[in-house]
């Protein structure tokens, strides 16, 4: 039997509706406590799933990652297979020296790789949706980290001024419109991961403009950047992120 199904803990999610037989087979291959199916889009400004349960009831489990446990309700909360390899990334790409602001830190799905693999001084998590706040807080908990500062907040209510070295904004609904606020976090040099979803023709072009555009509001310029495609998005679409170098420009 081929079923396609994603692992988060002892959770499987599958893409279609399945008949006994195949819940049974499933149930035994991977000893699953729990399947279930996503039925839309994940949606709104706290990113919730919408799930079907097809077999048991539990929805909370412990995944394990690169290292890392990350408590998480699936039901409550989103978790993307296809950022998998960004979370590898973001974990080796601070270091010891760094101070991080996470604008949109969810349950830790940066932070906690990142707090645990390159230990920065201090990653501040911002997280507007109480429920990923307090799966945040336990995770912090969970991998023993004592780096990490949970703000439960809409990240544009934080009233942190040159604080970071590095901001990672990993949010794909307009994430240019939290740029002011990025640049307010941004010490006089640094960099920013910044997160946006984007048609194929224009992948080298939009993500960049937009950047240049508030950096220079901001008095900042933009002084080195690359692009990284994390996943196809849509047909046509592409999620990707810019690790963005920014320097403040003298007024002088
Ligand atoms: C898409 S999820 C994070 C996905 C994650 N980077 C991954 O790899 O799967 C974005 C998170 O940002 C949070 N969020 C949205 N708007 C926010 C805001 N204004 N301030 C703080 N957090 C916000 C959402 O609640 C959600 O948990």
């Amino acid at each position: 039997m081929r079923i396609k199904y994603q692992k988060i803990g002892d959770i499987l999610i599958v893409k279609d509706n399945l008949n006994e037989e195949e819940i049974k087979y499933l149930v035994e291959k991977t000893k699953c406590k729990t399947i279930a199916k996503y039925t839309a889009q994940i949606t709104g400004d706290f990113r919730t799933p919408h799930l079907k349960i097809l077999y048991g009831n539990e929805t909370e489990t412990i995944h394990k990652e690169h290292g890392c446990l990350f408590k998480i309700d699936v039901k409550k909360v989103m978790w993307s297979m296809g950022n998998i390899k960004e979370r590898e990334r973001m974990a080796k790409i601070s270091n010891e020296n760094e101070v991080v602001v996470d604008m949109f830190a969810g349950i830790g799905y940066f932070t906690i790789p990142m707090a645990k693999h390159s230990k920065p001084k201090k990653i501040y998590a911002i997280e507007i949706n109480p429920t990923s706040y307090h799966y945040l807080c336990e995770n912090i908990k969970l991998n023993k980290l004592n780096n990490v500062v949970p703000i439960l907040s809409d990240n544009r209510k934080v009233e942190f001024k040159d604080i970071a070295d590095r901001i990672i904004m990993g949010y794909v609904h307009k994430t240019h419109k939290f740029l002011d606020k990025a640049f307010e976090f941004l010490k006089d040099k640094g960099i920013i991961h910044y997160h946006e979803t984007v048609a194929e023709k224009i992948i080298n072009i939009r993500p960049i403009e937009r950047l240049k555009f508030y950096a220079e509001k901001n008095n900042y310029k933009l002084v080195g950047y690359k692009i990284f495609k994390i996943k196809k998005y849509a047909p046509g679409v592409w999620h990707v992120v810019v690790d963005a170098e920014f320097e403040r420009i003298n007024k002088n």
